[in-house]
Formats: C-alpha cells, sequence, structure tokens
C-alpha cells in the first residue's frame, strides 16, 4: 500500500522554522511520504534555516526576484507551484501563517481539489489592512483548508466563530516552541553553533542587554524613525546595551544607520542565523520588537517583550503578561523600558509570567491529527 504523501511547503524564514519540527514530527511516525516544497520566496535567510535543521527540499521553486511585487510574486508561486503539484500529486500539503506562499499554494491546491492543512491558522488582528498583506493571505487560506492547526484556544475560536467546523479545528500549541526548545538544547550541548554572541557579552560585560529587532512593512518611515530615536534614549544610559541585528531591508537599515551608527552603547549587526539568535535572545534582559515570532519565544525564555506594533494578532502574551503592546512612541518605549530596568517587581511579573504559546509537543499534535485523519480517509494513491 502506498503510504500517504504529505507535500509540507513554505517560503520564508519564519515559515521554515516553525515547519522544520513538522516534518520532523511527520516523518517520526514512518506514516508517510513527507516531502518538502520551497518557494524560496525570502532566499538567503531561507537556506541557513534548512541547513541548520537539515532539511533538503525536495522541489525548489526559486522563486525570489529583487524588488518583487505582490502581484508578479504571487503570479509566480501560482503558476510554478501548481506546475509542482501535478508533477508530484500530493494526497495532502501543508501551509504555514500568512505569507503569499501560503495564500497562493493554497489556492493552487483548491483547483486541484487536494486537501490543505493550515499550520499555525486562525490568527486574527480583525483588521484586513493591519497587518497587510497577511491578514488577508491568512482568511483566504482558512476558507479553503480543511484541517486548522490552531496555536491556541483564542485562534480555534475566531476560526469557529468564522463557520469553520470545529471537528476540523485542533489546538496544538505553535510550531516555533518546539523549534527554539529543539534549537536551545542544540546551542547549550555545542557553543560553536552560534559563536556571534559571546564577543557582544564581552564587549557590553556588566551592561544590562536589550535585544531589538523591526523589520514590519506598517512600521517604515516615520514608525522606524521613532523606533531608532527611542533606541538612541535608552542607549545614553551607562547600564544598558543594545545589540540590534538589522533586517536587511533598505527601509530599516537605511534608518537605523543614519541616526544610531557610532553609538558605543549599540551594536547594529548583521541579521542573526536562528542560532546565534536564540542565542542573543537568551543572553538579553529585555527583547524589544515588532517581530510576531520573537512574541511567542520569548515567554520561553523568561523575557519581557515590549511589542512596537499598534495592532497584534498575538493578544494572548499580552493577556498573560509576557508582552505588552507599546507602539513606535518614542516617550512610550522608553517609559516602558526603563520601568522594566528600573522597577525589580515589574520585570520579575513579566519574565515570570506563563508562555501561553505553546510547551514544545505542538509538531507531534498536527502529526497525529493528520494521521488520524488520513486513517480514515485512505490515500487517494492507495484506494
Ligand atoms: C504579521 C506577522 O507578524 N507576520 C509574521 C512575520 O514573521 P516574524 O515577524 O515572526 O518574522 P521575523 O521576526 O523575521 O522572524 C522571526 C523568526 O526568525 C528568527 N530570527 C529573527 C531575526 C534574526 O536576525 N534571526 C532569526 O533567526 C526569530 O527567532 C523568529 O523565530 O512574517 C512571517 C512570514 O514571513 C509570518 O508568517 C509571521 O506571522
Amino acid at each position: 500500500m502506498n503510504k500517504t504523501k504529505i507535500l509540507v511547503t513554505f517560503g520564508t524564514r519564519p515559515e521554515a522554522i516553525k515547519m522544520f519540527p513538522v516534518v520532523d514530527a511527520l516523518r517520526k511516525t514512518g506514516q508517510f511520504d513527507t516531502q518538502v516544497a520551497v518557494t524560496a520566496q525570502h532566499r538567503e535567510m531561507l537556506d541557513q534555516v534548512l541547513a541548520i535543521s537539515g532539511i533538503t527540499p525536495d522541489i525548489d521553486l526559486d522563486l525570489m526576484q529583487p524588488g518583487q511585487s505582490l502581484d508578479a510574486l504571487s503570479a509566480r508561486i501560482i503558476t510554478h507551484f501548481g506546475e509542482a503539484l501535478d508533477k508530484t500529486k500530493p494526497d495532502r500539503v501543508l501551509v504555514h501563517g500568512d505569507t503569499l506562499t501560503t495564500m497562493m499554494v493554497t489556492l493552487a491546491c483548491y483547483f486541484r481539489q487536494i486537501p490543505v492543512g493550515h499550520v499555525e491558522a486562525g490568527l486574527r488582528s480583525g483588521d484586513i489592512y493591519s497587518p497587510w498583506p497577511e491578514e488577508g493571505n491568512r482568511r483566504v487560506t482558512g476558507v479553503i483548508a480543511d484541517m486548522h492547526f490552531a496555536p491556541t484556544q483564542a485562534s480555534a475560536d475566531a476560526l469557529i466563530s468564522e463557520t469553520v467546523d470545529p471537528a476540523n479545528v485542533f489546538v496544538t500549541g505553535n510550531t516555533v516552541i518546539d523549534a527554539l526548545l529543539w534549537m536551545k538544547s542544540r546551542i547549550t550541548a555545542d557553543t560553536s553553533l552560534a559563536p556571534a554572541v559571546a564577543p557582544l557579552k564581552a564587549r557590553f560585560a556588566g551592561k544590562r542587554i536589550i535585544a531589538v529587532t523591526a523589520h514590519r512593512r506598517e512600521n517604515f518611515g516615520q514608525g522606524m524613525r521613532n523606533i531608532a530615536s527611542a533606541l538612541a534614549e535608552l542607549a545614553n544610559r551607562d547600564d544598558v546595551a543594545i545589540i540590534y541585528p538589522v533586517h536587511p531591508n533598505p527601509n530599516v537599515g537605511g534608518v537605523m544607520h543614519a541616526m544610531l551608527d557610532g553609538n558605543a552603547n549599540i551594536a547594529l549587526i548583521e541579521p542573526l542565523d536562528y542560532p546565534n539568535f536564540v542565542a542573543m535572545m537568551e543572553a538579553s534582559d529585555l527583547i524589544l520588537t515588532d517581530s510576531g515570532g520573537v512574541q511567542e519565544e520569548a515567554p520561553s525564555l523568561g523575557k519581557p517583550v515590549l511589542v512596537m506594533r499598534d495592532t497584534t494578532e498575538r493578544p494572548e502574551g499580552i493577556a498573560a503578561g509576557t508582552a505588552k503592546l507599546v507602539a513606535t512612541d518614542p516617550a512610550r518605549i522608553l517609559a516602558e523600558a526603563t520601568r522594566l530596568l528600573d522597577d525589580p517587581a515589574a520585570y520579575e511579573a513579566m519574565s515570570r509570567a506563563h508562555n501561553p504559546y505553546g510547551d514544545g509537543k505542538a509538531a507531534m499534535r498536527i502529526a497525529e491529527a493528520i494521521a488520524e485523519r488520513h486513517q480514515a480517509q485512505p490515500s487517494r494513491l492507495s484506494a
């Protein structure tokens, strides 16, 4: 009997980080022919994750082009991925999150009536233009998928309120926690995997470290300038150092380098690969970010997070007290960071709060749910 063929698909670094545990869990069941297809919507940062997780894609569409428009990239994904589907004929495709890869792969599957499982389903900000285009990408995917792997009960509730059949919604936790715990144990066992952080720790010995990331499209322009001026203010303190891996997008680097270069308490560094990034989060006392994944990871490392966005589709961390929304108002960023640096009780409360995003077993739950579904509905190829 042919094994059920599952095609796991992704295109960007965050998706790869969150999907490699799923590939691993599916393979461990021994019940599936698990293949991986990458669109390579982001090239270099994706390849770093593939290398560290030991995944060699079975299909690599290599679709990234400089200055790619949303229209052109969407067209390339649906056309090329559709051709790949016609050759591979999977029984199920898994997509992740909210990218153009997620939505266009889902549409290509829909046109062929191939069932789609959506990992990290049900996140909603409630505003179709924030984050844009991610909120739209998620919603379209949610209409078509027949298995929705919701990281939290709140995301499951959002799907059910949109009339998704509860029998198709599985609360699994977020696979980013699986990835983080795996990476953390690897860098603890072999520190040579994360060599970038020790020299920074030595340079800033005795100071409290604030780790920063900022790359969201909605913060380009004034938002980035505001973030830079808040960082410059914070770095006036002698007891604080800032480590900031700067996203390659010129809308980010241009502003940050113009406003912060030469500041002795700020290290603006190249983007870090995942092992080094996890080591940097571990070395930090506090994290300022507009990232989605970092909001989910930081609580597992006991690090308070200030979220530099107006809204978040990840409200669970705010509710649990591990994260606080501060938008990009410099006075607010400065005030909240100062409170956490100077008030030990406030710091303890945020760093001890419980992590609502998962326990590191999400991928296994996803694999089990798929195994059960395909036992009930055998592979079309073996039928
Ligand atoms: C609207 C929104 O929130 N959308 C999210 C956004 O993802 P994000 O905001 O989470 O993206 P980042 O912050 O780049 O990545 C985070 C991961 O990368 C690691 N990291 C980070 C910096 C670095 O220097 N080295 C690293 O290794 C880090 O630990 C973490 O695991 O886009 C994705 C599709 O692209 C979406 O699916 C996702 O919902």
